[in-house]
């Protein structure tokens, strides 16, 4: 595990955080509470991991993080912006500025090339490439010699690759990584991860991930974990045993299916 990154608290200010935040979907018999009083510090510079059981929240809690759902109550904010309150167009300009996305389904333009899916967050900012800063993000994910290929020439790496790099190139406050390990061979996966835990250790990014697999959250500085819409435990510096050892005591049914 790369310890180059000293990640137990930094002076910075937090690249996002939940304060107080409930969320939840529908009304009377279907009610569902899918977050309860959730507070939460997404620190700078830092590759944070949330997991738990299907069904605890970890979708609904990145998408609210992340301006793509509204909250019940409570508040969020993205570096020094609260996104609650924002009007759609005010938070589409601050997801387009301010965060970058990277999905299981990798969700490339298929009819563009490697390249320009890279560099479309900045043509749809209306933002010229910084060139010296594209050359170094295409070679981080070892792209050149793909770059005039379309998606469908590519393998899934491959895409992932290129998704990892269109999330970074407008160098966003947050890169939200929603399962992106989840539709991938293990060795697609782990170069991923690789470049996910680089992009924090080289170029000070912060990236929260969802995932379900112990391994790959064991790549990030930190886990937190959601059980029925609350934080009940975190780990600093995890080890994918400690993080599994974690798990067995939400899920009981993994417990009884390990032993
Ligand atoms: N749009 C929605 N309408 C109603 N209920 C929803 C909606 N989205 C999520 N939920 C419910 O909210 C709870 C939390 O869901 P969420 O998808 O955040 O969990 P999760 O931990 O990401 O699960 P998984 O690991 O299975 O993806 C669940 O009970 C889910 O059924």
């Amino acid at each position: 595990m790369d310890s180059t990154v000293d990640s137990v608290g930094t002076d910075a200010a937090p690249a996002a955080r939940a304060v107080g935040v409930w969320k939840v979907y529908g009304t009377g018999a279907a009610e569902v509470v899918a977050l309860r009083d959730v507070d939460v510090d997404i620190a700078s510079h830092r590759f944070t991991a949330i997991m738990g059981p299907s069904g605890s929240g970890k979708s609904t809690l990145m998408h609210c993080l992340a301006g793509l759902d509204s909250v019940t109550r409570g508040e969020v904010w993205v570096g020094g912006t609260r996104l609650t309150g924002l009007s759609d167009a005010g938070l589409t300009r601050l997801r387009r500025r301010q965060i970058g996305f990277v999905f299981q389904q990798f969700n490339l333009l298929p009819t563009l090339t490697a390249e320009e899916n890279i560099l479309l967050p900045l043509a749809i900012a209306g933002r010229k490439p910084d060139a010296a800063w594209v050359r170094t993000v295409v070679n981080a994910v070892d792209l050149a010699p793909r770059l005039k290929h379309r998606p469908a020439e590519l393998s899934g790496g491959q895409q992932q690759r290129v998704a990892c790099a269109r999330a970074l190139i407008t160098r966003p406050d947050v890169i939200f990584a929603d399962e992106p390990t989840g539709n991938l061979d293990s060795r697609s996966g782990t170069e991923i991860l690789g470049f996910l835990r680089e992009s924090v250790r080289r170029y000070g990014q912060t990236i929260v991930m969802v995932t379900h697999d112990p391994n790959a959250a064991a790549y990030a500085d930190r886990v937190v974990f959601l059980l029925d819409g609350r934080i009940v435990r975190e780990l600093f510096e995890p080890t994918a045993e400690r993080i599994f050892e974690q798990l067995r005591h939400l899920e009981p049914e993994l417990a009884t299916g390990a032993g």
